[in-house]
């Protein structure tokens, strides 16, 4: 899929703004501060209806607004797309073609973007919530019914964490937690076994192109570390009792601490190079070998999903590859992936390798051709 063109109006500090984006990739030059990475956050919430950096909508609007609008043209293998995405105080709004939907979760997967930035080194090393956003931020974008159990499984355990938190240990409403437990482990197995497939593909493109990148030298392993004891070859029934008993072993610590122990919000993954733990062994080299190896096994797993390339983001990442890694990712995107790359000068790209490319210069928020 191409954008080929984006509107922007009060997101961030872009006044208005409408740029034609046709070409196969995409440069935005200019200093710090100018408004690169806001451009390239800005395609990345029309895509997900979420910034990759700050889950507070209201930092995206114009300190002088009250409503951002992004409107983007989209060509895909059936044909042309308009999307358009306001965000205010009051919430978001999204349409297809001119026509509302009536939830975001059908609006998102009409752009599929995979976005490389220097933060996602936190994948590999950082906290389980880093990891758990990055799967259901990219499950979400190639499977609709992802996101909609996520939301069901956050009320059920919002609701479960607040009746924790007042219930006194020894006397809960037994009643009340089954019923709990019962659409807790419901959902709960639906977003563990798409978690479980999901990373099972993802793995297979990683290792390959890990393989790849370190000319065969190291064996890259994504491994699931759910909450709960559950064997990936299990189907759902099986995992729904596993989780139920799971549930049951843990209700006094539960009941004491206020807060529920087992379940998709308490997961992890972890990344093995050669059998050895990355975030604990791997060197900042190979931790970043691995963040990109994902990257790019995403872009392949998205086009094995959908039946066609996501567009590539890469906020300011290209000085930090050496050349070898450099030219992996240029590989990648100059033969089928539209990419937007943002830096701070032209020199830490190789532009001659580039065909069919554009520069736009970035200057306090405003972009010229
Ligand atoms: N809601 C907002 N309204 C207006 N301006 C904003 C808003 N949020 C951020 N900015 C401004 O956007 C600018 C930062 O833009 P951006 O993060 O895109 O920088 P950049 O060009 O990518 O720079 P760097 O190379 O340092 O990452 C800052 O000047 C900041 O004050």
């Amino acid at each position: 899929m191409r954008l080929t063109k984006i509107q922007l109006q009060h997101y961030r500090n872009y006044e208005q703004i409408e740029l034609a984006t046709d070409s196969q990739v995409n440069l935005f030059v200019g200093r710090n501060a100018q408004g690169k990475t806001n451009l390239l956050e800005a395609i990345f919430v029309l895509a997900l209806t979420k910034s990759h950096r700050t889950s507070k909508d209201k930092e995206l609007i114009g300190w002088q607004a009250s409503e951002a609008r992004i409107r983007g043209e989209v060509e895909k293998r059936y044909g042309p797309l308009t999307l358009d995405l306001s965000l205010s105080t009051q919430g978001k709004k999204a349409k297809i073609n001119g026509l509302e939907q009536r939830k975001l979760s059908e609006f998102i997967g009409s752009l599929n973007v995979v976005m490389f930035a220097p933060e996602d080194l936190e994948i590999v090393k950082g906290t389980p919530g880093i990891r758990r956003r990055f799967l259901d931020m990219e499950i979400g974008q190639v499977q609709p019914g992802y996101l909609h159990a996520l939301g069901q499984y956050s009320k059920v355990l919002m609701q479960r964490n607040n009746y924790l938190k007042t219930a006194a240990p020894g006397n809960a409403n037994q009643a009340m937690m089954d019923v709990w437990n019962m659409q807790l482990a419901e959902y709960g197995v639906k977003i563990v076994k798409k978690r479980q497939n999901f990373l099972e593909k993802l793995q297979k493109w990683a290792q390959h192109i890990h393989a790849g990148i370190t000319a065969g030298g190291e064996e890259l392993t994504i491994v699931y570390r759910p909450s709960f004891e559950s064997d990936p070859t299990e189907d759902e029934t099986i995992l729904f009792e596993q989780f139920m008993i799971k549930l049951t072993q843990v209700k006094d610590q539960e009941l004491r601490r206020g807060m529920t122990l087992v379940g998709p919000h308490r997961d992890d993954m972890a990344f093995f190079i050669n059998g050895k733990e990355a975030a604990v062994y791997g060197s900042q080299g190979q931790q970043r070998t691995t963040a990109l190896s994902l990257k790019l096994a995403e872009i392949e797993l998205i086009h094995e999903e959908i039946g066609e390339y996501p567009l590539l983001l890469l906020d300011d990442v290209l000085s930090e590859l050496d050349q070898h890694r450099q030219t992996q990712l240029i590989e990648t995107f100059q033969s089928k992936v539209q990419t937007f790359i943002t830096t701070t000068g032209l020199e830490s790209v190789n532009i001659s390798k580039l065909h069919d490319s554009r520069v736009y210069q970035v200057k306090d928020g405003h972009v010229e051709q």
